[in-house]
């Protein structure tokens, strides 16, 4: 189906509404889960200290090191076992970024593998690539080291980094390489229902938004 026939409900089963901001209080965070269930969104997406949360009805994610990325991957894997723990059922881990754009791939690789190990293979597992931040070459690579350690999707961005969030150039190329084995989450900067369609049609099967709303009103019933 092309993307540009999609309907509201649709799309809001493919989103994670997301709060990240470091000055979200539990009160932002009741108001985001309210707010999830009134646009029957997919999953809401909150920062791990943030849970244990109440949510029913929604699959609660969270992320790990984030959103640098430039955290201990032992530290990663803690983080990500205790958010389990506390009720996570999908895990969004910032990749060393540095470490990519170096090409030192097996340290990417490893980085995930140590995170995956942490919580076993239940939970879903994405990788976020910073892709703004990464020459095409180094996506390409990430996303073959993320298929490689077992996770579920590949990101695009944080939304925090200075070089932009997600692009429909990356997705189609995160599409390209890992689409059909891995899910392409992208995630920074899509405010329009027109932007999240276009992600859509480039391959996009996950969106992280904390514009969930204006996305959604601007989608037919
Ligand atoms: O992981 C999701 C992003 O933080 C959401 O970014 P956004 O606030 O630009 O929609």
């Amino acid at each position: 189906m092309s993307a540009t026939t999609l309907t509201r409900s649709q799309v809001a089963a493919m989103i994670d509404h997301t709060l990240l901001a470091p000055e979200a209080s539990s009160q932002a965070v009741r108001a985001l889960v309210d707010e999830a269930r009134e646009l029957d969104v997919y999953a809401v997406c909150v920062s791990p200290s943030m849970l244990p949360l109440r949510a029913e009805g929604l699959v609660i994610a969270t992320v790990v090191g984030f959103p640098s990325g430039k955290h201990h991957s032992l530290i990663k894997g803690a983080e990500a076992r205790l958010a389990v723990e506390e009720g996570a059922r999908e895990v969004d881990m910032v990749i060393d970024i540095g470490a990519a754009v170096a090409g030192d791939y097996n340290a990417v690789l490893a980085d995930i593998l140590t995170v995956r190990e942490a919580i076993g293979f239940d939970p879903v597992l994405k990788v976020i690539i910073e892709s703004a931040a990464l020459p095409d070459e180094a996506i390409v690579e990430v996303c073959r080291a993320a298929a490689n350690a077992g996770a579920n999707f590949v990101k695009t961005s944080t939304g925090f980094h200075p070089a932009g969030g997600a692009s429909e150039h990356a997705v189609r190329l995160m599409a390209e390489t890992v689409g059909g084995r891995l899910g392409v989450k992208a995630s920074g900067g899509i405010r329009t229902a027109d932007a999240a369609l276009r992600m859509i049609e480039a391959g996009a099967t996950r969106l992280g938004l904390s514009g969930s709303r204006a996305v959604l009103d601007g989608l037919p019933d």
